[in-house]
C-alpha cells in the first residue's frame, strides 16, 4: 500500500521536495498529493503548483479564529484524499482537529538533536544559535511524531554532524540541512513499513 503524501511548508519546504523527488525516482513508495502553507510568499507553494500537487494559502489572515484555521487546514489535507502529513519547515502550531485527522501519521523535522533546543520558540535559525550558544559538541536533525506539545512527540529518526571550532550560524545550519533530505526519507520509510 503505498502513502498518500500532504505537507505543510511555512518557506522553501526542503523536504517535502526531496520526498518528491523520490517519489519519482522510484525511492519512495509514495503518492505526493497537497501543500498548504501559511506563507501565500512562501517559494514552497509555487513549486507545489508547478510540481501538480493540490495547493492552499491558509492562514491567520484567512481565519483569524484558531479553531476555524485548524479545521480549514483539517478540510483541505484530508479531502486531497492524503494519509500521511509531513511538516517540512512548518512554523505554525499544528491543532488539535488535523492532528486528529492524522492520528499517528504526522512527521515533523527539526534540525537539532531532541529534546536539545526544542521547543516553543525554537525554530530556523534560532536553533543553531542555541546550538552554538551551548557548546554542544555535535548537532543534527530529528524526524518526530507530531503530539500537540510542540517538538514533544516521539522521536522516529536523528541524523548527526560535528559541531566544529570556528563554525557560523550559516556553516552550521549548512552542514544540518544537508542532512535532513535522506533522514526525512528514512523516516517516512520506517513508518511506510509499520
Ligand atoms: N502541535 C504541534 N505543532 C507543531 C509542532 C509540534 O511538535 N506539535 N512542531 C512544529 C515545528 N517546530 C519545530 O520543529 C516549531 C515550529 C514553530 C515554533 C514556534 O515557536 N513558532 C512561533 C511562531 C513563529 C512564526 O510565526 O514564524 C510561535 O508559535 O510562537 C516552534 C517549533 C510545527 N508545529
Ligand atoms: N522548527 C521547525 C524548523 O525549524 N524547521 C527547520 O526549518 C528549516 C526549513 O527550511 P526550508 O524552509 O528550506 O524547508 C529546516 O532546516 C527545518 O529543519
Amino acid at each position: 500500500m503505498s502513502l498518500k503524501l500532504a505537507f505543510l511548508a511555512s518557506h522553501g519546504g526542503s523536504a517535502a521536495r526531496e520526498l518528491v523527488r523520490a517519489c519519482h525516482d522510484g525511492r519512495l513508495g509514495a503518492v505526493p498529493l497537497a501543500l498548504a502553507s501559511n506563507n501565500s510568499r512562501s517559494p514552497a507553494l509555487a513549486w507545489a503548483r508547478e510540481a501538480g500537487l493540490q495547493t492552499a494559502h491558509l492562514s491567520r489572515a484567512g481565519y483569524p479564529d484558531p479553531d476555524a484555521l485548524d479545521e480549514a487546514i483539517r478540510d483541505f489535507l484530508t479531502q486531497s484524499g492524503a494519509d500521511t502529513l509531513v511538516l517540512s519547515g512548518y512554523m505554525k502550531a499544528l491543532g488539535p482537529r488535523v492532528l486528529a485527522a492524522f492520528e499517528g501519521r504526522v512527521l515533523n523535522i527539526h534540525p537539532s538533536l531532541l529534546p536539545r533546543h526544542g521547543g516553543r520558540g525554537m525554530y530556523g535559525d534560532r536553533v543553531h544559535e542555541s546550538v552554538l550558544a551551548s557548546g554542544d559538541a555535535e548537532s543534527g536533525a530529528t524526524v518526530h511524531l507530531v503530539t500537540l506539545g510542540i517538538d514533544e512527540g516521539p522521536v522516529l529518526a536523528q541524523s548527526k554532524v560535528p559541531v566544529l571550532s570556528g563554525d557560523t550560524l550559516e556553516t552550521l545550519k549548512a552542514r544540518v540541512q544537508a542532512i535532513e533530505g535522506e533522514l526525512m526519507l528514512r523516516a517516512v520509510r520506517e513508518l511506510a513499513a509499520r
